[in-house]
């Protein structure tokens, strides 16, 4: 038995073109969708069992990458849009009707301030960063969405689809969130770098 991981990914990865440079993602809705611009491609994107990230009715994981908030605009439907949980880090703005999730932004001092996450599945173009890795895979069993029994049989899953699996997010992400930390607080100096 396979579990419904995510629409994008559960039929094998599909590789992004490199000079693929973005496109338009839209909401659910039938008439009037809330529609953003993109003006490149994603970066970091990863699945992620996290109990915030917006997903597909039925999958266990979120397709969710980055891109710099300078690339992102809202083309249509900006009335539409409310943010799902003001106190988050991450402020999703998501539709009113459909309850898609357009974009999640960093309004805090934070490692990622300045980028934008989204979720490239909103799309009809073809040529966005396939998932690098997957995050928070234990969170799933938080939304009892698998019991824990099944935990490994998923990581299993997304390492057959050449996915490297974590309970938080990658190493890479994980060290910059903690530099900045570092920084911040000063228990690393500009000049030890
Ligand atoms: N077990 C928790 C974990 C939630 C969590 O920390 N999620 C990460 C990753 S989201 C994108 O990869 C995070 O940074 N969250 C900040 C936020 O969502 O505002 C759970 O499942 O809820
Ligand atoms: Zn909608
Ligand atoms: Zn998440």
């Amino acid at each position: 038995m396979s579990f419904n991981l995510h629409p994008l990914i559960n039929n094998g990865l599909k590789k992004g073109t490199d000079d693929f440079s973005g496109g338009s993602l839209h909401c659910h809705c039938k008439s009037s969708p809330v529609t953003i611009s993109l003006s490149s491609n994603v970066a970091h994107n990863h699945a992620c069992g996290c109990s915030k990230c917006w997903k597909p009715s039925g999958a266990i994981f979120s397709i969710v990458g980055v891109v710099p908030r300078s690339s992102l605009s809202v083309s249509s439907g900006a009335n539409k849009l409310y943010i799902v949980d003001e106190k988050a880090v991450i402020q999703r703005h998501a539709c009113k009707e459909c309850g898609v999730h357009m974009f999640g932004r960093i309004e805090t001092e934070h490692a990622f301030h300045g980028l934008d996450f989204v979720h490239v599945e909103l799309s009809d173009e073809k040529g966005w960063q396939e998932p690098q890795f997957a995050a928070f895979v234990s969170s799933v069993i938080e939304q009892g969405l698998i019991a824990p029994e099944q935990a490994d049989k998923v990581r299993a899953q997304l390492k057959g689809l050449g996915l490297e699996t974590y309970d938080a997010l990658s190493p890479g992400l994980m060290d910059a969130i903690a530099t900045f930390v570092a920084k911040k607080n000063g228990a690393l100096r500009e000049s030890k770098l």
